[in-house]
């Protein structure tokens, strides 16, 4: 980054540089919004609306059943994972099985891989994990360990400087996410894999943060399991389905306990005795949420003519812009930068602490520009490179600038908390 003030000629010029900008178009966006929250819910992708049509007025009004083959209903968890797959590194060896599927939430998938990883390296009992992790990742350890007892699993959860010096030879899992959603800060996911495999510690990385918009390669890193969103990065709608990915080497011994029928290796025989599928498979439970998941099978399509690299490339270029910007304003010191400056260690977030963050938030908004704040005192803005231009960051910050500068967040009205935040 270059310490040069930056005009408007510039970010038009970024614009028309930009190799991702007709990307934009691809997507349903409302007027003279600047949409700061993919990373949180990802916006509406043109072809998946066009399938919301399609799935539900033709496969299911008239096809009906028949649709579970005429249009490969049964297949989507399996298929859904084939796209996911060469976009966090999997699957990449020519003959290698299938090592990722669509299914349930995170947190359920999460549920499954840690009472898997247990029952592998069934000698140990302890799930590590860092204390400021999205919460449902510790709940799920905590809820494990409620059912299984503190002797066959229990949480150790500590803070981020502590990780890698927690790791010894007592430790069965480690539990991380690759970004973390508050600050936006990376774990480098190869050397902390390698650092836990020295020790006999089987890893599980929650990509909810970073599929999509970050290079992952789980296979060269050789990680055990991995879960990720399909709401987010993904644009696969409002409570998509997320994934699962299970390296082939554990398939011959894994054992999950969600054992529903679609994990048995023959559901339509319906045997009395489960029997897992042989590979990832057995990883499904229940019946697929077949339009959820046919949504995020279109929206996935976005990213067949673009790399990750250039997503990466421009999404660190929106967020180093914002920076610069928020630095060209006296008003703006106010705000604390906790997002690492470092690029290698920067997500696709930035995090900015200030202790009227809520107010500032729906200030925002109100102003059309939708970030979203995370308690205690955190205003945090996703950039998703797909369909956010150089010119929206301008905007941004020249609006946050205008609603701090005249103190606009004190009107009351911003100060109503909302029940989802
Ligand atoms: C890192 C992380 N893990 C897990 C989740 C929860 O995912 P789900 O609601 O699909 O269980 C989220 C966000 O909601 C998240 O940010
Ligand atoms: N899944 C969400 C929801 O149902 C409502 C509101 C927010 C979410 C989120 O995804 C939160 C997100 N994981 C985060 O990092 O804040």
């Amino acid at each position: 980054m270059t310490k040069q003030e930056i005009f408007f000629d510039d970010i038009e010029r970024m614009d028309a540089q930009d190799p991702l900008a007709n990307k934009q178009k691809e997507f349903y966006l409302p007027d003279n919004k600047v949409y700061l929250d993919g990373n949180s819910l990802g916006p509406l992708p043109l072809v998946a609306k066009q399938r919301a049509k399609e799935v539900v007025e033709q496969q299911w009004g008239d096809d009906l059943i028949t649709s579970w083959n005429r249009h490969q209903w049964i297949e989507l968890p399996t298929s859904v994972g084939r796209k996911i797959a060469p976009l966090i590194g999997a699957n990449v060896k020519p003959d290698c099985a299938n090592q990722v599927i669509c299914c349930d939430s995170v947190s359920v998938n999460i549920f499954k891989l840690l009472a898997t990883a247990l029952s592998i390296n069934s000698n140990r009992h302890k799930i590590l994990s860092q204390s400021d992790n999205f919460p449902t990742d510790l709940y799920m350890a905590q809820g494990l360990s409620q059912l299984l007892g503190n002797q066959r699993c229990e949480l150790v959860a500590v803070d981020e400087a502590s990780i890698e010096s927690s790791i010894d030879d007592s430790i069965a899992v480690l539990l991380l996410t690759q970004i973390n959603f508050r600050t936006g800060k990376v774990h480098d996911i190869k050397r902390i894999t390698e650092l836990a495999h020295q020790h006999g510690v089987l890893v599980i990385w929650d990509l909810a943060h970073s599929a999509g918009v970050i290079p992952i390669e789980l296979d060269n890193w050789n990680v055990d399991f991995a879960v990720g969103c399909g709401y987010k990065y993904f644009n696969g709608g409002p409570g998509a389905p997320a994934f699962i990915y299970a390296a082939e080497r554990h398939h011959a011994n894994m054992q999950q306990p969600l054992s529903g029928w679609m994990g048995h290796q023959s559901p339509f025989e319906f045997n009395a005795n489960y029997q897992s599928d042989a590979g990832i498979k057995q990883f499904l439970c229940g019946t697929p949420a077949v339009v959820s998941m046919s949504l995020l099978d279109a929206a996935l399509d976005v990213f067949n003519d673009v790399t990750i690299n250039q997503i990466r490339e421009k999404s660190l270029a929106l967020s180093d812009l914002f920076i610069r910007l928020v630095k060209q304003h006296a008003c703006l010191k106010s705000l604390q930068l906790i997002t690492p400056l470092e690029r290698n260690n920067r997500g696709s977030q930035l995090a900015f602490t200030h202790d009227q963050a809520y107010a500032i938030c729906q200030a925002l908004i109100a102003e059309g520009i939708i970030a979203d704040f995370r308690a205690p005192n955190i205003l945090r803005v996703g950039f998703s490179p797909l369909f956010l231009s150089f010119k929206d960051i301008y905007r941004s910050v020249e609006t946050l600038n205008r609603i701090v500068s005249e103190k606009i967040y004190e009107n009351e009205m911003f100060q109503v908390r909302q029940a989802v935040t």
